[in-house]
């Protein structure tokens, strides 16, 4: 297994512009696959969200005996018909509210109704999040629930009970708007015989998430009969029908971090988002309005919005939010943005959530130098006075990471500080592209684009280490040498000789070189073995020296300098290419142990190698290296030396991040959650 990446860390963003297209809506996506999997019959699903939370509820479906198959970009689910297809199962439903709850549900009926015993389970944070409100309105109904280890909370067994549907189902909607949700999608698999009638207790919270859930149930041939917020009625005889098709709307909280992106940093190019729109269904699209009354200019599509920055500072404002209460975490990041005091209230559900995220927003921004005060169900946020570069804790909660990336943007309210993300993958939970999706549309002046060059002679492991640091930190990999090969590839091809200086250099500056999934491309090609091979190695070592050829290289190895950073080895990198680069580090090892890799790694790629030949051309190599007349192999004299002729890779990388760390502000133990 890779090593889980321990932190991201973004430079100063300057800008934000251009299209971005969200991925489908959490919410729709489990919701869909649920309805579809108890159904009958087949439903093509277009736009599945991909992500933590929808493998875990396609996972159960799976497990419960639904068949799932890929057509393309859809999922085709055939769906169960409301019978069992399998009696006993153990689920585990990882940190997914939007699985746990609806299929407890579910599969609580069924088990009572048809037979059966199943267990459900999850993260260690799923089995703190309470369920007993739902387990109190299922519990009357005759459905047998045991909650094996806390009563109220996950893990749950579900068993055989004896139905009774006649009173009216009682259940409290203040705590959260899945209970109800839960309910409602998984009774019709009882209407069949009578009218169900649900009342809430208390007032509902999270209302738009009820209607989603209406929405989608109506799509799927259930219409419920609605009073106000406080009772339902599924009429007698309703059952689910698949409606073939159905495709699943972008994210409108995903949305949420671009909406406030563009209203922050989209001052010259305007930030279109692709997904969501005026004619969403998501409750969270209501963000538009927040964000506007903070000063966003927003242009409304049907399935896009168009945002720029208006009013700037942004403006402070006080909002209820219990309408948008995932989509309200954004507009405290915003709220870092403006001038005066923005306070969010109606939030207490933030406290229950993948973690009680009213404290974690508030320990976090407050290391930004933000004045931050929280209560039980409110949280005010005043923009820091100066701003510090600080690393954000992410609780395991996706929100908190995408939020904090938007402290990024500080130069534009006068700081000039990278934010540094721990635990940045867990927004694979919701939007596993995240990241991605932000650099995408966002700027950064080059020069605090961060570098990390590793130098060194043939062999010592330079692309080893180097494409491994660029995976652990987040940032791209250069591997110059293979420019230089791939101008030897080049050449050899369109027999042009290493004497020619002018030709080489003219194959240099025009070379269709792209490397892409893992693979070095060459006009197409994949050539990344043939590079490999020690006669292209040799030229390039030749042609390497000829001046022209290396100011032909230039401007190729600039531009691998994007957000949100880069790690480059070769020769000069430190030296020559990126003189200002934030750490260099010169890689050596003895000669003896790099002829031994280099033929160890002929060998595993099925080239023959002999190990003396190999040892005397790396050293010949090396001698070429260092006596060029331009650019000669040696270390920067802010280099970090490092021999690695006794380190494992593992060790060596480890020292290099040490490294790192101590040339970023964050302070020390800034690189792992506690
Ligand atoms: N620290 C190390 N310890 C042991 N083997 C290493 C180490 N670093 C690299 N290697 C091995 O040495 C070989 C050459 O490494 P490579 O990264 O291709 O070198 P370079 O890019 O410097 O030419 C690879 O097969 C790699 O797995
Ligand atoms: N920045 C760089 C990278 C490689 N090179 C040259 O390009 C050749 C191939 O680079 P490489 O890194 O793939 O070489 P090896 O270390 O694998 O032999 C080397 O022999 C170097 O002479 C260079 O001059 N400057």
């Amino acid at each position: 297994m890779a090593t889980p990446r321990a932190f991201l860390d973004i430079p100063p963003l300057q800008a934000a512009g251009g299209t971005v297209r969200l991925p489908g809506s959490k919410s729709i996506s489990n919701r869909v696959l649920l309805l579809a999997g108890l159904c009958a019959g087949r439903t093509r699903v277009l736009d599945l969200l991909d992500s933590d939370d929808t493998q875990v509820m396609l996972d159960a479906l799976r497990a419960l005996g639904c068949d799932i198959e890929t057509d393309g970009a859809a999922r085709v689910v055939t769906g169960l018909g409301g019978r069992l297809a399998v009696r006993e199962a153990r689920l585990f439903l990882g940190n997914a509210g939007t699985a746990m709850r609806p299929l407890a549900a579910a599969l609580a009926l069924l088990a009572a109704d048809q037979g059966g015993r199943f267990e459900l389970s999850g993260v260690p944070r799923m089995h703190e999040r309470p369920i007993g409100d739902l387990v109190d309105a299922l519990r009357p109904l005759g459905c047998t629930i045991t909650c094996l280890a806390n009563e109220g909370y996950p893990p749950l067994r579900l068993e055989r009970g004896t139905l009774k549907l006649d009173a009216p189902i009682r259940v409290r909607g203040d705590v959260s708007s899945q209970f109800l949700t839960a309910l409602l999608m998984a009774l019709p698999l009882v209407a069949a015989r009578q009218s169900i009638t649900i009342e809430v207790d208390g007032e509902l919270i999270s209302k738009p998430y009820i209607e989603i859930t209406l929405a989608l149930l109506a799509r799927f041939g259930i219409s419920v009969q609605r009073e106000g917020w406080q009772r339902f009625v599924i009429p007698q005889g309703s059952a689910y029908r698949s409606p073939g098709e159905i495709a699943v709307e972008g994210d409108a909280s995903s949305a949420s971090y671009f909406i406030a992106a563009g209203a922050i940093a989209a001052a010259d190019t305007p930030l279109r988002i692709e997904g969501v729109g005026s004619a969403s269904i998501q409750g969270d699209i209501r963000f538009v309005e927040a964000a506007r009354a903070m000063g966003a200019d927003i242009t409304e599509e049907a399935n896009a919005l168009v945002v720029r920055r208006g009013a700037w500072p942004l403006t402070a404002i006080t909002l209820d939010c219990n309408h948008i209460p995932d989509a309200a975490m954004t507009l405290a990041a915003m709220a870092l943005y403006a001038t005066g005091t923005t306070r969010l209230t109606n939030i207490a559900s933030w406290r229950v959530k993948e973690t009680d995220r009213i404290a974690a927003m508030a320990i976090e921004l407050r290391k930004f130098g933000a004045t931050v005060l929280e209560g039980t169900d409110f949280i005010e946020v005043t923009p820091p006075a100066r701003w510090q570069a600080a690393a954000i804790h992410t609780y395991d909660d996706h929100r908190m990471a995408m939020c904090a990336s938007l402290a990024a943007f500080n130069p534009l309210a006068g700081g000039d500080v990278p934010v540094r993300i721990l635990d940045p993958r867990c927004v694979n939970k919701t939007f596993p592209a995240y990241f991605d999706a932000l650099f995408g549309v966002t700027r950064a002046r080059t020069d605090r684009v961060p570098v990390l060059t590793v130098d060194g002679p043939t062999a010592s492991g330079k692309g080893t280490l180097g494409s491994a640091l660029a995976e652990r930190l987040g940032y791209h990999h250069l591997d110059s040498g293979a420019l230089y090969r791939a101008t030897a590839l080049a050449a050899l091809r369109q027999g042009v000789p290493a004497g020619d200086e002018a030709a080489v250099a003219a194959i240099a500056r025009a070379l269709p070189l792209r490397f892409e999934n893992q693979q070095t491309l060459l006009a197409g090609e994949d050539v990344s073995d043939e590079l490999r091979h020690e006669a292209v190695g040799s030229l390039a070592s030749q042609i390497a020296a000829l001046p022209a050829v290396r100011q032909a290289l230039v401007e190729l190895q600039l531009a691998f300098r994007r957000l949100p950073g880069l790690v480059a080895d070769g020769r000069d990198m430190g030296t020559v290419i990126f003189p200002g680069a934030a750490l260099k580090v010169f890689l050596t090892a003895n000669s003896e142990q790099r002829a031994s890799r280099r033929h160890k790694q002929l060998i595993s790629k099925g080239i023959s190698a002999n190990i003396e030949s190999l040892r005397a051309d790396l050293e010949a190599r090396d001698a070429r290296d260092q006596h060029r007349s331009v650019a000669p192999l040696r270390p920067a004299e802010d280099a970090r030396l490092l021999d690695n002729s006794a380190l494992s890779v593992e060790t060596s990388v480890d020292q290099v991040l040490d490294w790192w760390d101590a040339v970023q502000p964050f302070g020390s133990r800034a690189t792992h959650e506690d």
